[in-house]
């Protein structure tokens, strides 16, 4: 994949200089992708700074020099911005867009712009920066499938991505992966606030959490022929701790408790497709 990437032989421009467009970037330039191929806009200097100083990228306070120096455009800035972003901008057939924004569908995005270009939606997340993001790709009836796979190379790239063929499956990425590193960040402060109470260090809580995380994670990867309840039953004991771990979650109602956060994320996408 690494080698694919070095040798896709494209511009990448980001419009806004974010935290999800900083971690792309990271994890592009980490796979070998050519840093003067990437070009990074924003209205203020210090995160362009930074991203120069770091990653050798190009960077400009002028969104449409990026534009008109890239094939792939990215739109990363916040949803609310989007409109006045793209409507200031000179978009061309020849180009593909891009935007990573929570619920801006296409129909409205190409509504921005009076010069479009084919659309496509990625919903990514954060751990695209060190190369375990985890992307959803969906591209409207205008993209042609070469540049739909190209979407799909540069998001592998820096994790793994699925297309989705209906646009409305890109809030259920949201929901499961998009937003979810939030969840396990939380789960992971409750749980390190918990350690420190039984009296062990910040740094103590926060390996023993860490590691633990880590580990079941890759232990999930690495044993795909087990289902997710048969790895939760083999640190089960019966009769043991874990036991009245999981019986306490499950008296607190963990599935309903994460339906409903999932679900909030889900209705908050489809508010914002009206709101923006
Ligand atoms: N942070 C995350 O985990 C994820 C974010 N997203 C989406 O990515 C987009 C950006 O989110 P973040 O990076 O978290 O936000 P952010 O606030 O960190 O980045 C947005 C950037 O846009 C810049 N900006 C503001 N006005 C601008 C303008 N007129 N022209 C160019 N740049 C401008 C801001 O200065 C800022 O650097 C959002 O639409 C969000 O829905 C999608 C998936 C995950
Ligand atoms: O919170 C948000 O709206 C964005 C989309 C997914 C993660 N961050």
């Amino acid at each position: 994949m690494s080698q694919l990437i070095n040798n896709l032989n494209k511009n990448i421009c980001f419009i806004g200089a974010g935290n999800m467009s900083t971690a792309i970037i990271a994890g592009l330039i980490k796979k070998g992708f050519p840093s003067d191929k990437i070009m990074a806009s924003n209205p203020s200097t210090p995160k362009l700074d930074t991203l120069a100083a770091d990653f050798r990228i190009k960077v400009t306070q002028d969104n449409q020099e990026a534009v008109d120096f890239a094939n792939i455009i990215i739109m990363a800035v916040k949803p609310q911005m989007m409109q006045q972003v793209c409507s200031d901008l000179v978009f061309s057939q020849d180009k593909v867009l891009v935007s990573i924004a929570a619920g801006i569908k296409v129909d409205r995005l190409s509504s921005f712009s009076r010069h479009t270009s084919p659309i496509i939606r990625v919903m990514p997340n954060t751990p695209s920066a060190i190369g375990l993001g985890m992307s959803g790709i969906y591209a409207s009836d205008d993209v042609n499938e070469a540049d739909t796979q190209m979407l799909v190379q540069i998001m592998s790239s820096v994790g793994k991505a699925i297309i989705v063929k209906n646009e409305e499956d890109i809030d259920t990425v949201i929901a499961a992966a998009g937003s979810s590193p939030a969840y396990f960040f939380l789960i992971a402060e409750a749980m390190q606030k918990e350690v420190i109470n039984m009296g062990m260090s910040p740094e103590q809580a926060r390996i023993l959490i860490e590691q633990a995380m880590l580990g079941s994670a890759t232990l999930m990867q690495q044993s795909p022929s087990l289902e997710f309840c048969t790895l939760r039953a083999n640190v089960t004991s019966k009769g043991g701790t874990t036991a009245k771990a999981v019986e306490s979650l499950q008296q607190s109602n963990i599935n309903d408790i994460m339906a409903k956060a999932m679900r909030s994320a889900v209705k908050r996408a489809q508010e914002m497709s009206k709101q923006f």
